[in-house]
C-alpha cells in the first residue's frame, strides 16, 4: 500500500520471502525495496518511516510477486555484478556465479607468473553466456583481444551490448557456435566455464536455477562431461605452444577432466572459496 512505510514493507517482505523458503530473505527484502524505490541504502537508512508512495509501493508489489515464483534477485533487476564489473542478463544468460572468478584469477595469477599480462595474448571463451569471463580478463590485460562464442544468439547478443557498455567492445568479438569449432587458432588462452550438470541431477536444482538459467547452460549430458570432452578434443589444434586453458569444472569433476587433458601440459587444480575444485588449469607443453 502507498502509505506502509519503508520499514514496515520491509518487515513484511523479508516474512514473506523466509517463510517461502528463499534463502536470504533479509537480503533480498532489501536490494528490492531499494531498486523499487530508486534509492540507496543511506536514504533507507536515514528515512524508514517514509511511506512507500504510489510508484514505489506497485514496483514492490511487482518485483515481490516475481521473487516469490523464486526468480533470483539479478534477474529481476536485470544485472549481476562479476569481478566488481556490471553484466547485463537475458532469458538466454546463465546468471554469473562468484565461483566463477576462481577461473580468472588463476588465469591472471598464472599469465603474470609468466610474465605475459602485458603481451597482446588471444583469448578463446567458450559459452561465453554474458560475456563475463572474457571481459574481466580483458578488463585486466590491456593488450589483450578476446572472441566468445556461444551457441545461443541472444546470448552472444547480450555479451556483446556488455562489452560496449564496459568499454571493451574494441577487443571483444561474438559469434554462435559449437564449442570451440568455429575458432581459429593458434590462440595462448582458452577459457570456458561451460555446461556441467548430469542431465538427471537438473529436475532436483533450485527453482532459481531449474526455471531461470536456460536449460543449454547447464545440461552437460549423461555425466556431466560432454563439453569437456569436445574441447579436450579440439585444444590441440586450437591452442598455441605454451598456452593455456582454464576450465571451471562442478564439484567432484577435477579428476575426470585434468584425465580429459592428460599428457597436454603441466596441470593445476585451483579451489574455489568454499574449497572446491572449480578450475582446471592446463599450461600446454612448449
Ligand atoms: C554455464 S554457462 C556459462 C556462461 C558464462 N561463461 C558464465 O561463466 O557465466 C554455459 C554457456 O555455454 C553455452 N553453450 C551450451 N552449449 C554450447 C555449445 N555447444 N557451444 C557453445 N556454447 C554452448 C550456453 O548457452 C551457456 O551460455
Amino acid at each position: 500500500m502507498p502509505t506502509t512505510t519503508r520499514q514496515e514493507a520491509l518487515r513484511h517482505l523479508r516474512t514473506s520471502f523466509a517463510a517461502a523458503g528463499i534463502d536470504s530473505p533479509a537480503l533480498d527484502a532489501r536490494l528490492l525495496l531499494l531498486a523499487a524505490l530508486g534509492i540507496a541504502g543511506a536514504e533507507l537508512a536515514a528515512t524508514p518511516a517514509e511511506p512507500l508512495g504510489e510508484a514505489g509501493s506497485k514496483h514492490l508489489a511487482a518485483f515481490a510477486a516475481r521473487r516469490l515464483d523464486r526468480e533470483p534477485v539479478a534477474r529481476i533487476l536485470g544485472e549481476r555484478e562479476f569481478w566488481g564489473l556490471p553484466f547485463r542478463l537475458s532469458p538466454a544468460t546463465l546468471e554469473p556465479r562468484p565461483d566463477t572468478e576462481t577461473l580468472v584469477e588463476a588465469v591472471l595469477k598464472t599469465l603474470r607468473a609468466q610474465g605475459r599480462a602485458d603481451a597482446p595474448l588471444a583469448i578463446v571463451d567458450v559459452g561465453t553466456g554474458t560475456g563475463c569471463i572474457l571481459l574481466a580478463l580483458l578488463h585486466e590485460l590491456p593488450q589483450a583481444t578476446g572472441l566468445g562464442i556461444d551457441r545461443a544468439l541472444e546470448a552472444a547478443q547480450t555479451a556483446r551490448g556488455n562489452a560496449e557498455r564496459l568499454g571493451l567492445a574494441a577487443r571483444a568479438h561474438f559469434i554462435v557456435g559449437n564449442w570451440s569449432t568455429a575458432a581459429a587458432g593458434p590462440v595462448d588462452v582458452l577459457v570456458s566455464n561451460p555446461p556441467y550438470i548430469e542431465s538427471a541431477v537438473i529436475p532436483g536444482l533450485a527453482p532459481e536455477v531449474r526455471q531461470y538459467d536456460p536449460l543449454l547452460a547447464l545440461d552437460g549430458g549423461r555425466d556431466g562431461l560432454d563439453a569437456y570432452r569436445a574441447l579436450a578434443a579440439d585444444a590441440p589444434r586450437l591452442l598455441a605452444a605454451g598456452g593455456l586453458a582454464a576450465l571451471e569444472v562442478g564439484e567432484g569433476q577435477d579428476g575426470a577432466v585434468a584425465g580429459l587433458f592428460a599428457g597436454r601440459g603441466r596441470i593445476t587444480v585451483h579451489a574455489d572459496l568454499g574449497g572446491i575444485a572449480r578450475t582446471v588449469l592446463v599450461e600446454a607443453d612448449r
